[in-house]
């Protein structure tokens, strides 16, 4: 063997190592591992043909207008995008503020604590989380609340994974989960001592609909807090450029259209709520939520390769390859929107439910 086909094979070998340990181990970390990518609870042979389906939503923009089908998609959606979004991101499915000296993990469970802290709940009482995810959020916030939390998720896989973490996190105690639809929820009314949603109610075809069922299951004087994700006063629907990266986001991220920021205090006062704060807290001096999207590029491509090879083999599902792309680009819409100033995703409304019933 002469010495360039040995530094070839040691730097092959080397750079398989590195790719084994730091690229597929480091998902490790956070529960999901790349050669376990699946389509949530769509059998592997079917995933490719839910992806198109779920495109072909935006192709016909009047399926997203029919209201009663939207939760099928996200659910279709999220079939498709939870072991990525767990694998390249972590258990927490939204966005933070940046903070300097901070790590990501760090910044997310901050803002997570926020939420429950605005809320003033006391240890020991019963909380919702509608729109849970695989549990992230809820696991800080138990933790920090002391707090009982119930969750609750359209997608039956997420179940499945946010019960598998709260386990491991042993807090199967403190946290619950259940699969249904945030617009009928499967509760009792006045049955919560308070209530969160975090970059989950944007799903919701029509607001109203998910902030009446919060309402209902909330107990008199109970607060609820959500972060939402809105179109900011910088937006223009007469600027193409604008309109394009709206467009963008909805389509990579499931939503039945964006609201603006000012229709949300509205919609809580309609049915009910008293509104105590409304605040964009991507304004600054919060640093950009959108960096951590942005320095993940590099990332994002070494990711796309490794998809790539783990679906030509037959390891991730047909179809894969698909979502991660349609991801890689809704990040740049979420960054363009982010960097303009005309989308945020954490416009937080805290809102109490009156002690006293209003006459209708
Ligand atoms: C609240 C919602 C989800 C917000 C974010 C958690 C996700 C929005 C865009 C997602 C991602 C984009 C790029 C992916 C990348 C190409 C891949 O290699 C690794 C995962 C991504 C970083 C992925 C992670 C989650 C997001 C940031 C919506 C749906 C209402
Ligand atoms: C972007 S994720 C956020 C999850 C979680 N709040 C977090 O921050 O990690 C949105 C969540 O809302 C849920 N969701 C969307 N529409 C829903 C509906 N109609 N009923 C119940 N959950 C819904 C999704 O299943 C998903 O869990």
């Amino acid at each position: 063997m002469d010495s360039l086909t040995l530094v070839c094979t040691v730097s092959l070998l080397a750079g398989g190592l590195y790719w084994f340990v730091c690229i597929l181990g480091s998902a490790e970390q956070k529960g999901k591992h790349a050669v376990k990518l699946s389509g949530g609870s769509i059998e592997r042979q079917h995933v490719q043909e839910n992806y198109n389906q779920y495109w072909s939503f935006f192709r016909r923009p009047k399926e997203i207008e029919t209201a009663d089908k939207v939760p099928d998609f996200v659910d279709t959606f999220y079939n498709l995008v939870t072991d990525i979004y767990e694998w390249g991101w972590g258990q927490s499915f939204h966005f933070s503020p940046a903070i300097p000296g901070k790590s990501n993990l760090e910044s997310t469970r901050i803002h997570e604590e926020m939420a429950v802290d605005l809320i003033g709940v006391k240890p020991g009482q019963k909380i919702l989380d509608a729109g849970c995810g695989v549990g992230g959020p809820m696991r800080a916030i138990a933790k920090h609340s002391g707090c009982n939390v119930v969750g609750i998720t359209i997608n039956e896989y997420q179940v499945s994974r946010a019960k598998a973490h709260n386990k491991k996190a042993g807090l199967e105690n403190q946290c619950d989960v259940v699969c249904g639809n945030f617009l009928q929820m499967p509760f009792d009314d006045a049955s919560f001592d308070g209530a969160y949603s975090i970059e989950a109610t944007c799903h919701a075809p029509k607001l109203e609909e998910v902030y009446s069922e919060i309402f209902r299951v909330l107990k008199p004087g109970a607060m609820y807090v959500s972060y939402e994700w809105v179109t900011t006063e910088l937006y223009n629907g007469e600027d193409p450029e604008h309109v394009e990266v709206i467009h963008g986001i909805e389509r990579g991220d499931a939503l039945p259209g964006l609201r603006s920021y000012s229709d949300i205090a509205e919609v809580a006062k309609k049915v009910g709520f008293e509104v105590v704060k409304e605040k964009d807290l991507a304004k600054p001096p919060a640093r950009p939520w959108w960096s951590r999207l942005k320095m993940g590029r590099i990332a994002y491509w070494r990711n796309h390769i490794l998809v790539t090879v783990l679906e030509f083999f037959g390891i991730a599902p047909k179809g894969t390859v698909d979502v991660h792309e349609m991801l890689f680009k809704t990040a740049d819409y979420l960054t363009k929107g982010g960097e303009t100033g005309i989308f945020t995703p954490m416009h937080m409304i805290l809102c109490k439910k009156p002690e006293k019933q209003q006459e209708s």
